[in-house]
């Protein structure tokens, strides 16, 4: 292993889910298994992943040193840290947010912010804004932390809850408002209705692009749809529940004559939707 990657703060070697004790981790649920969709002829792509980071664009110093702090401090406190998103998919979104001159932002699951501060670090005026729902108060609490380090509380808006009773909230508070990029990334079984409540009520600005991500959960969605022979009995079965309801959402969307969807397969399984335009 390269001394760049053993020194990466991407990857860990206290949570390693690989039979072998050199293999480190990094924070994403596509390092899991052998089968994950990062992982062509039994390959990961750790150092794709890495490197593809390193390459991209950094965020600014101070941004860079507190999402780097918070994704360490995660790992440290968390058993789940995995579900932040990859340093290169938070700067996606943070690019996403620059290139569709995003002004509002709703997030379906902050974690400890990670993709919250990715996306809220591109906000460039002082009244856009960012609203993201979380239902543990743990997670949340180390958010706050950094986005108070950021001096983002302005910005940010962290609502505590069910999602769908905080979906509910907001439109009650705020019954005209609609968002320029809606990230779900919570529950899977939440995802049709999360989505569902998003354009049932116009919470999707005309311009504005919804991002779910995990929709090819674990490598494992297209084997839930038949896609490939090789057996998925191999993966736990709370892994074929949530890969089912990934497919699931997949199905809604594609059959939502109102959007058009573009399922992605990079990282976890990316999907860009936007309402139809002719
Ligand atoms: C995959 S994590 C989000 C990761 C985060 N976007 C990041 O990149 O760091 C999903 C989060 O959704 C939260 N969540 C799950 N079900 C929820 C619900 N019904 N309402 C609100 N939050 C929920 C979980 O507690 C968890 O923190």
């Amino acid at each position: 292993m390269n001394k760049l990657l053993r020194n990466s703060k991407l990857l860990s070697p206290r949570r390693s889910l690989f039979p072998f004790p050199f293999i480190v981790t990094r924070c994403h649920s596509t390092d899991l298994l052998e089968n994950s969709i990062s992982n062509k002829d039994n390959r990961l792509r750790l150092y794709e992943e890495k490197y593809s980071a390193d390459m991209s664009t950094p965020f600014s110093p101070s941004v860079k040193a507190a999402m780097d702090d918070l994704a360490k401090q995660t790992r440290e406190q968390f058993g789940n840290a995995h579900m932040m998103i990859p340093e290169t998919q938070g700067k996606m979104l943070h690019q996403l947010v620059q290139l569709f001159s995003v002004s509002r932002i709703l997030e379906i699951g902050t974690f400890t912010g990670f993709s919250t501060l990715a996306m809220a670090s591109a906000l460039n005026d002082k009244n856009n804004k960012l609203i993201s729902l979380e239902r543990d108060p743990k997670p949340q609490a180390l958010a706050k932390e950094y986005i108070k380090r950021l001096g983002f509380e302005d910005r940010v808006d962290l609502r505590l809850g069910s999602a769908m009773e905080s979906l509910s909230t907001l439109v009650e508070e705020m019954p005209q408002k609609q968002y320029d990029l809606i990230f779900i990334d919570a529950d899977k079984k939440g995802y049709v209705p999360y989505y569902d409540f998003v354009m049932d009520n116009k919470l999707l600005s005309d311009r504005g692009i919804i991002i779910a991500d995990n929709v090819l959960f674990f490598g494992q969605v297209h084997r839930i749809a038949g896609y490939e022979e090789k057996s998925i009995d191999e993966v736990s079965k709370n892994i074929r529940k949530k890969a089912k309801y990934a497919h699931e959402f997949n199905q809604h969307v594609l059959n939502d004559t109102r959007v058009q969807v573009m399922v992605l397969p990079l990282f976890d399984g990316v999907s860009i939707i936007t309402k139809k335009r002719v």
